[in-house]
């Protein structure tokens, strides 16, 4: 039977990996390792500052995004599931090592960000849409996340520090 977690520590999943990652509601941080006690004593490298984070994506919209429209294209149209495709596309063709995601996102994005090949810099806790800030967390620097859904359509993240 687990230990209970330590104060400001709840178990989350990781859809990238497909296990849990142990976030601290605190600090912001997510470390792989269920906390004990002793985390918890050392759960802040910044003195106590919420951990930021670095990272690019690739936004591809749809119909039902919030606002469904870019810098590509004044009115996007494509389906929800056509947008799926289009990303699952573009995340094969990172992993084969065929292109990056910068270089990808500078073309493809339907973000503001493209031009910047998808970099959003540094944020911390509760800047971004939950489930784009949940998923960076849960990514190691360097890591590709799966395709993440928001508000705002489907992305793919990476985390850069
Ligand atoms: O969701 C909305 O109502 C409108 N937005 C928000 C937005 C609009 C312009 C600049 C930044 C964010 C977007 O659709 C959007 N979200 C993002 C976004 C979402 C998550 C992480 C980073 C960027 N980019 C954009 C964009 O047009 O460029």
């Amino acid at each position: 039977m687990a230990k209970p977690l330590p104060a400001d520590w709840e178990e989350r999943h990781s859809n990238s990996r497909g296990v849990p990652y142990y976030f601290n509601r605190t600090t912001g941080q997510s470390v792989w390792e269920r906390p004990t006690a002793s985390t918890s004593a050392s759960s802040t490298t910044t003195g106590g500052a919420p951990q930021k984070v670095r990272a690019s994506h690739l936004l591809v919209k749809h119909a039902e995004s919030r606002r469904p429209s870019s810098w590509k294209s004044p009115t996007i149209t494509r389906s929800k599931g056509e947008a799926r495709e289009i990303i699952t596309s573009f995340r094969e063709r990172i992993v084969s090592g065929e292109t990056d995601l910068p270089t990808l996102a500078k073309t493809e994005s339907d973000c503001s960000s493209a031009k910047q090949g998808g970099d959003l810099g540094f944020f911390g806790p509760k800047q971004m849409q939950k489930a784009f800030e949940d998923a960076t967390y849960a990514l190691q620097v360097g890591e590709l996340s799966s395709i993440v859904d928001s508000d705002s359509g489907l992305h793919l993240i990476l985390r850069t520090a």
